[in-house]
């Protein structure tokens, strides 16, 4: 199990997102996966070319790395229409909304990411214009302030969320369609890396994809980074990308057999070894791995509920009894502590 102490396995960095925006596909026939998802977009924009109008708002849903930034493009280029990108953070007052509303062409795309994260007076601003095309303005304070209202160009807003169960109900219905992203199966996740080493000229055995498809959460995003690590890794070591380099590699920077990072094993270890398997409240689980509760519930519990090795119950997070299996923890081998952090 972790010691907490271990090198940060997928660092975030300039090369790293110039690599990510490389391997980006750029239409919905590369965009591997996800075929319901995709038959919907492909159908609502084609409804809406027929009918030469901008397309419905789209609402994408899911943990991160599943592609929503990348959807969010293809519907851009695949309707032929400008792309502006903002996000949820970057909108803390309805003037910032209001900014960004009224400077978009005609049927222009916006891109909200982390769509949950918005200010609140600038979600409701949100609503008009997403019905209506239409935002009203505060002008003046106090008893004098008047609402002028401002028509906008007809556009399409893509929000993308990791907490769809956030957004409140008026904003979520304004959509018109809204996909969930699902983490990808192995045999997808092989086409991915295909298409990736294909793009970087990476001449990689079958077997060394297979098993970087097996250890990356389900995840592109981290199934892309992992194979650049492998490329290092043989290049470093004079070796071919092989199955050995993979091992050597994923041993290196902490992936275990199933792809848990050190962050999942770390709240497993917490949950296992520290409250005997659960129940544990959300916050006590944050604080007792020094994270923030909203990445443990959006990025780490998502992939452990998904392989089975954690439960959501009313009362708190539980590790099931294929966990307790995979860490070789016995139960009731206490001390243990109480969920009262
Ligand atoms: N279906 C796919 N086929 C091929 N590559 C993909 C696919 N989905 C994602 N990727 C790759 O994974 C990377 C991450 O995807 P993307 O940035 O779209 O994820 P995201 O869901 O927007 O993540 P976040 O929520 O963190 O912003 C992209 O660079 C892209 O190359």
């Amino acid at each position: 199990m972790t010691d907490g102490s271990s090198v940060q396995p997928l660092p975030e960095s300039e090369a790293e997102l110039a690599f990510e925006g490389a391997l980006r596909p750029a239409t919905l026939s590369e965009f591997v996966g996800q075929p319901k998802v995709r038959g919907q977009l492909e159908l609502l924009l084609r409804a809406a070319a027929i009918q030469n109008r901008t397309p419905d708002h789209i609402l994408l849903a899911g943990p991160p790395g599943l592609g929503k930034t990348t959807l969010a493009m293809i519907v851009a280029a695949e309707s032929g229409r400008p792309l502006r990108l903002s996000s949820g953070p970057a909108i803390q007052h309805a003037g910032d909304l209001a900014a960004v509303l009224s400077s978009l062409l005609p049927g222009e795309i916006l891109f909200i990411d982390e769509i949950h994260r918005m200010a609140r007076s600038a979600e409701e601003m949100l609503y008009l214009a997403m019905e209506d095309f239409r935002i009203d303005i505060m002008v003046g304070k106090g008893a004098g302030a008047t609402s002028v209202p401002l028509d906008l160009a007809p556009f399409t807003l893509v929000g993308a969320t990791t907490r769809s169960g956030l957004l409140p109900n008026p904003l979520r219905d304004r959509f018109g369609f809204t996909a969930h992203l699902e983490f990808y199966d192995a045999s997808d996740l092989e086409r991915v890396l295909a298409r990736a080493a294909l793009l970087l000229d990476l001449d990689i055995s079958s077997s060394a994809i297979a098993e970087i498809a097996g250890r990356c959460r389900g995840t592109p995003r981290i199934a892309n980074r992992l194979l650049r690590r492998v490329r290092d890794f043989a290049l470093v070591h004079g070796t071919g990308a092989d199955l050995e380099a993979v091992r050597g590699a994923l041993e290196l920077y902490d992936v275990d057999p199933l792809g848990l990072d050190r962050l999942d094993r770390a709240v497993m270890d917490i949950l296992l070894t520290r409250f005997d398997g659960g129940p544990v409240g959300l916050g006590t689980l944050a604080v007792s791995v020094g994270e923030e509760a909203e990445t443990i519930e959006s990025v780490v519990e998502p992939f452990l509920v998904r392989i089975g090795l954690l439960t959501r119950t009313p009362r708190g997070r539980v590790a099931t009894p294929s966990a307790f299996r995979h860490f070789g923890v016995e139960r009731g081998s206490g001390p243990f502590l109480t969920d009262d952090l």
